[in-house]
């Protein structure tokens, strides 16, 4: 019996636990997992700061200054971002001042250099209006003691640049869970070898590991395995120390479908062998001493998208993360689906916004074994289970190949 999708999620979500935390050097963090709070100890900006450079003054004294009404001031030092002014701006005075640099004392605005003109220490305002807001707050961004970042949150680019300016030089982040990959298929050649009759590329490891990288995880790609069972255990054992382990090909029914036989041999306790989606209906998933296997469709198309539904989110939950699924919207649709659908069917597909709204269109090849879709795909279209061939305008539900 095929389990339902949601079923077969529940199962394997429960299963997985979140991996333990390391420190690592900032520079290696960017796409990893936070796994701690971080709270800032100082605000920030640190100290009131210029945004411009121009001239540090009394804001009150040069409100008023027009370029037919000027005000004259006497400059008494230069700032640059990095010192601190020595001098008080006082009435008649200003502070020649650099972006980044602290507001001298005395001082409550900033004039912009391109508003003023200067004849040796003569600096003539032409512009006062707004001074008092040419000046960052210290702590307008950040107060000390807040929270700025919390554990599960990926650092991206943003992310890097807030610790790099909260001082964190080492942050606390998941462990990237290990995958170790696997295709198994006496048709299967390695990528490197020349095509001879009967036999096809491995492409499944390939494309699996790019799914996995981009689920958090860290790849260990083990090759190819012919269908024979001790064989491919000889092949597994070789990922001792990984904490997911999957297999490509085999799942099926067919006199050399061996997953089955390779689950039971090694002792691994099975969790479910079908799930009812279309492609990848085959899918075993199993668990031995906290290790998680998975024998996944030989078929590409089959193998990424029960990947995409089933392990996708298991790595994300590992790795720390706090959301595990994709964006879901509504979308029309673009261009008719052709066929009936028994089992809940997903399609690739490209979506896009026009004036009406999220229209999505099918992409023409969606074999069980074909993979070309996939490189133009950014969603996938879910087929409702039992639907009639759908007609171009049907409103379908979307998944969209992106991060939440
Ligand atoms: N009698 C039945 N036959 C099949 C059924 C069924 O229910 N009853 N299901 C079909 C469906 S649906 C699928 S999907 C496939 C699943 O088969 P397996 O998981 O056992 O996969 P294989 O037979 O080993 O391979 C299928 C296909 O994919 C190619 N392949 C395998 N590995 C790779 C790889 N690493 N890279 C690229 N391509 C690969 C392989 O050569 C086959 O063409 O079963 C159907 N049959
Ligand atoms: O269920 Mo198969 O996995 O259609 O490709």
């Amino acid at each position: 019996m095929a389990l339902k999708l949601e079923t077969a999620q529940e199962i394997l979500l429960a299963t997985a636990s979140v991996m333990p935390a390391e420190c690592l050097p900032l520079e290696q963090c960017w796409q990893r997992v936070l796994a701690e709070t971080v709270v800032a100890d100082t605000d920030f900006p640190p100290f009131d700061r210029s945004p411009l450079d121009g001239y540090a003054v009394i804001a009150d004294e040069v409100k008023h200054a027009r370029p037919d009404a000027p005000v004259r001031l006497h400059q008494i030092e230069n700032v640059a971002a990095g010192s601190v002014a020595r001098e008080t701006v006082r009435p008649g005075t200003a502070c020649r001042i650099m972006t980044g640099a602290p507001i001298p004392p005395g001082a409550t605005g900033v004039i912009r250099q391109e508003d003023t003109a200067v004849e040796g220490d003569i600096i003539t305002i032409m512009a006062g209006a707004g001074a008092a807001q040419n000046i960052c707050r210290r702590g307008e961004e950040i107060t000390a003691g807040e929270v700025v970042l919390t554990a599960g949150t990926v650092i991206n680019a943003g992310a890097m640049g807030m610790l790099a300016a909260l001082g964190k030089a080492e942050p606390l982040v998941y462990v990237r869970p290990r995958v170790a990959l696997m295709a198994t298929g006496s048709e299967i050649i390695p990528v490197n070898e020349p095509l001879t009759p009967g036999k096809i590329r491995n492409s499944n490891s390939y494309m699996l590991s790019a799914q996995v990288q981009e689920a958090g995880g860290q790849v260990q790609l083990l090759g190819e395995a012919r269908d024979d069972v001790d064989a491919i255990i000889e092949l597994l054992e070789r990922a001792a120390d990984c904490d997911v382990c999957i297999t490509t090909g085999g799942a099926s029914v067919g006199d050399y479908d061996l997953i089955g036989e390779v689950f039971k041999k090694m002792g691994v306790k099975v969790l479910f062998e079908r799930v009812s989606i279309k492609p990848g209906m085959p899918v075993l998933a199993g668990v031995k001493e906290n290790k998680l296997f998975i024998g996944l469709s030989g078929n590409p198309a089959a193998a990424s998208i029960s990947f995409e539904q089933l392990v996708r989110p298991v790595l994300l939950k590992m790795s720390g993360r706090t959301g595990w699924w994709r964006p879901r919207v509504r979308a029309t649709l673009a261009a008719p689906f052709g066929k009936s659908t028994g089992a809940k069917r997903f399609v690739w597909a490209r979506c896009w916004q026009n004036e009406a709204g999220l229209l999505a269109e099918p992409l023409r090849l969606q074999g069980n074994g074909m993979l070309k879709s996939a490189i133009a795909a950014n969603a996938l279209v879910v087929i409702p289970e039992n639907s009639p061939p759908l007609p171009a305008g049907t409103e379908v539900e979307v998944f969209l190949l992106v991060n939440a």
